[in-house]
């Protein structure tokens, strides 16, 4: 089982319009590996990911095939009750935002919404889940984590929300993460503590990640594979190193060249920082 998620065909369609958005696109997620997905704002990143989660609005109608397989077998994502779905989501596919303010609840504690997460999706005792969510936040290595647990989101940085989803995903250890734009919302130097945070859940729990940016320098640095998208389609798909070094698709050429600077300064402050650490 060298596949973890074989997507054949997706098409998306908005039922209120019969407009089309994604026009059949295809890839794999290969275990223990990182498919980046590229391409313009409205380009469709967001929308196959969610198309494959199933968190379309209702007005959208997803066809094609998002196999999904585990250790229980193989499913057709696309295919599934609401209820399966969403027990897939919360343990087996962990999916983090670009905007981690909106996705902890304002009103709740960082403690009690991390153990919330443990308490539902591992059956564990709220003891235990506030002991797995200290765990979780030393394992992102986050300053002051018995503090933090007792924290408001509102009075975390963008950057430290963002820590704490990867600490939940860690400690889910999930088959799939998928991250949409983790790292546009954050300034430069959060944005590299939170790029090396996925390095380390890759390392640390195997999982296999789809990490979603319109930051070509984030995703050369992550990917194994890149799947380049345009106006809802596939413009490009193959292994991430060899589309950065031999481009064929002129759009692929014209992202590539109109980032690489962006892209050359980052992978510098990357090196930079491992020499200094
Ligand atoms: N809720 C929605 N209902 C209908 N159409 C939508 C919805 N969300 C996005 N779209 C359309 O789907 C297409 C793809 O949008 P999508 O958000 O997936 O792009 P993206 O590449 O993720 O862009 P960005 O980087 O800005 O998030 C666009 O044409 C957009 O207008």
């Amino acid at each position: 089982m060298d596949n973890l998620l074989v997507v054949r065909n997706l098409k998306v369609t908005d039922l209120r319009n019969q407009e089309e958005v994604i026009h059949g696109v295809s890839f794999e997620l290969k275990k223990n590996s990182c498919l980046g997905i590229v391409g313009e704002s409205g380009s469709g990143k967001s929308m196959t990911a969610k198309a494959i989660l199933g968190l379309t609005n209702p007005w959208m109608h997803t066809e094609g095939a998002a196999k999904f397989s585990s250790e229980q077998g193989t499913l057709d994502l696309l295919q599934q009750e609401a209820n399966t779905l969403r027990s897939i989501r919360g343990q087996r596919i962990c999916m983090i935002l670009q905007d981690a303010m909106s996705a902890f609840d304002p009103l709740a504690k960082i403690g009690s919404q991390m153990a919330e997460t443990f308490i539902e999706n591992k059956g564990l005792s709220r003891s235990e889940a506030m002991t797995m969510a200290l765990i979780a936040l030393k394992m992102v290595n986050m300053p002051d984590p018995e503090q933090v647990l007792k924290k408001y989101p509102h009075q975390l940085s963008g950057g430290m929300l963002q820590r704490c989803m990867v600490a939940i995903a860690l400690a889910m250890k999930p088959d799939i993460i998928v991250a949409d734009e983790p790292t546009t919302a954050l300034d430069s130097i959060n944005q590299r503590l939170v790029v090396e945070e996925f390095k380390l859940l890759r390392q640390q729990t195997g999982a296999a990640l789809i990490f979603i940016s319109h930051d070509l320098g984030v995703v050369q640095y992550l990917s194994d594979q890149l799947l380049v998208m345009r106006c809802g389609e596939r413009v490009e798909y193959g292994e991430a190193k060899s589309i950065f070094q031999n481009p064929q698709h002129e759009y692929t050429k014209y992202l590539i060249d109109s980032r690489r600077e962006l892209a050359q300064s980052f992978q510098k402050s990357m090196k930079r920082r491992a020499v200094s650490a």
